[in-house]
Parts: C-alpha cells; structure tokens; sequence
C-alpha cells in the first residue's frame, strides 16, 4: 500500500471525452503510482482514419476493434492481477460512441444490436472486474476544440465540430447515470499534471474515492 491507501492491485480507470486529457493524466498517474499502463493506441487502428471520413460505412468494424482491443487490455489487466491505470473504459465505447452512432443512423439497428450482444456477453466473464474507481475529466467545450486542435491529428481536427459538440452533451448526460464503479469528477482547469502538489491531490482523492461509496466522494 502506498501513502495514498490505494491499493497495489487497483485498476484505475480515466474517463472523458476526446481530447480532454486523459492519457496525459494516465501516464502522470501510472508514473506516480508505478503503475503500469492500459493505453489505447490510435496509430495502429486500420479502421479510425476510414471512420472519420465515412461513419455509415466503418462503425461497426471499428466498435469490433474497439471491443476486442479493450477486451483483450481488461484481460491483461486481469492475468497481471491489476496495478494499472486504463486510459477510456469499454462503458464509453458501448454507452457513449456504439450508442450516439445507432441514435444517429450512421450504425444500423441490426448492427447495434449485434455489437450489443457481443459486449455484454464479453462483460459477464471472470475477466471483466470493474475498475476500482472511474476518473471523469471534464471541461468547456471550448478548452477541449483547443486541446484537439492543438494535438493536431488531421482526422479529429476534419471533423464537424457538432460532432464533438454532440459527444461533449451525451458524456455529462452519461456520467450522471454511471453506477458500475465509484466516480471521482474532475475539471481541467483545476489540476496541473507538472505540479507535484496538484497531483499530490488527486492522488489522495483517488484514495478516498476507493474507500469511501460514490455518494460520500
Ligand atoms: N492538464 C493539461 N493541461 C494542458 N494541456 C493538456 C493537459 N492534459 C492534456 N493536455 C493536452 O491536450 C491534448 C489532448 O490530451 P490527451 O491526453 O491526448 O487527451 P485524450 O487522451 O483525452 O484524448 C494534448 O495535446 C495534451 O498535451
Ligand atoms: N468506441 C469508439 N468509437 C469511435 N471512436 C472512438 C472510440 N473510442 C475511441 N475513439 C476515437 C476517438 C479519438 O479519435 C481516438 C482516440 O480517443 P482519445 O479520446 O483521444 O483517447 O479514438
């Protein structure tokens, strides 16, 4: 046990919408922590850059790839016997993206069901524990088109920004409906991931969010 209390075998995940900051508090967290990392990669994705020019066309073989690669982390993770903090949890791909593309038609009805079906019979399997806790990130919108912008991946900065307008909506809208796990929310503009006392904080938020219901975070 570290001096935060929180335990050698957590998972903690980091949660938030595209751009908001969450590998970079992933890596500042883990490297604290020594903890290891569950990092999702972009680069590698053969579906990403496809879907970001046709939606309707590559949804559902990139929520499949999402699936799998998330899977195959959470059994990762699982085998390790935890000590990891997760950048984005597999609750977004399902509850945030599969869902905004079927409610907007860019993933057929059958799709989404296929796609459903798929992930819930993957989450009732041994491998699948619930992180200890869930870190929200949230923002302005404003501050996050900065962010993406400023990370400069042509694909994103492409994309209309109702898309990502639309995205900022459906996540405050889902974490106030997030039960599986306890949930510590926090703003970009109060924390410094360079700044020892700040992440000196969260650190002991982290812990107390782990020991404590969500209710009383
Ligand atoms: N706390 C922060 N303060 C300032 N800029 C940040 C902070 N966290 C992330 N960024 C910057 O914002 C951009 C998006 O961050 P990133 O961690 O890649 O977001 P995400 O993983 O949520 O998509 C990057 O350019 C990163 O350097
Ligand atoms: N499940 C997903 N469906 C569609 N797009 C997704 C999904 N998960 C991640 N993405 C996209 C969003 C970004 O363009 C990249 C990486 O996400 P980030 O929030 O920057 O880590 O993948």
């Amino acid at each position: 046990m570290n001096s935060y209390h929180i335990p050698e075998n957590a998972i903690i995940t980091v949660a938030g919408t595209v751009g908001v900051g969450k590998s970079t508090l992933t890596g500042a967290l883990a490297k604290r922590l020594n903890f290891q990392t569950s990092l999702e990669q972009v680069d590698h994705n053969p579906y990403l850059e496809k879907f970001y020019h046709d939606f309707e066309r590559w949804s559902f073989h990139l929520q499949i790839y999402f699936l799998a690669e998330r899977f195959k982390e959470q059994k990762k993770m699982f085998e390790l016997g935890g000590g990891f903090v997760q950048d984005r949890s597999i609750y977004e791909d399902t509850g945030i993206f599969a869902k905004m593309h079927a409610d907007q038609g860019t993933m057929s009805k059958t799709d989404y069901e296929t796609y459903t079906s798929l992930y819930e019979a993957m989450v009732m399997t041994p491998y699948f524990p619930h992180p200890d806790v869930l870190i929200y990130i949230e923002g302005s919108l404003p501050s996050i088109l900065t962010r993406i912008n400023e990370r400069g991946r042509e694909m994103e900065i492409q994309t209309d920004v109702s898309y990502w307008e639309h995205m900022h909506g459906r996540y405050s809208k889902w974490i106030n409906e997030f039960t599986a796990c306890p949930v510590l929310r926090l703003n970009i503009d109060d924390y410094d991931v360079n700044d020892e006392t700040s992440m000196s904080d969260i650190l002991v938020k982290v812990g107390n969010a782990i020991r404590k219901p969500a209710d009383k975070i």
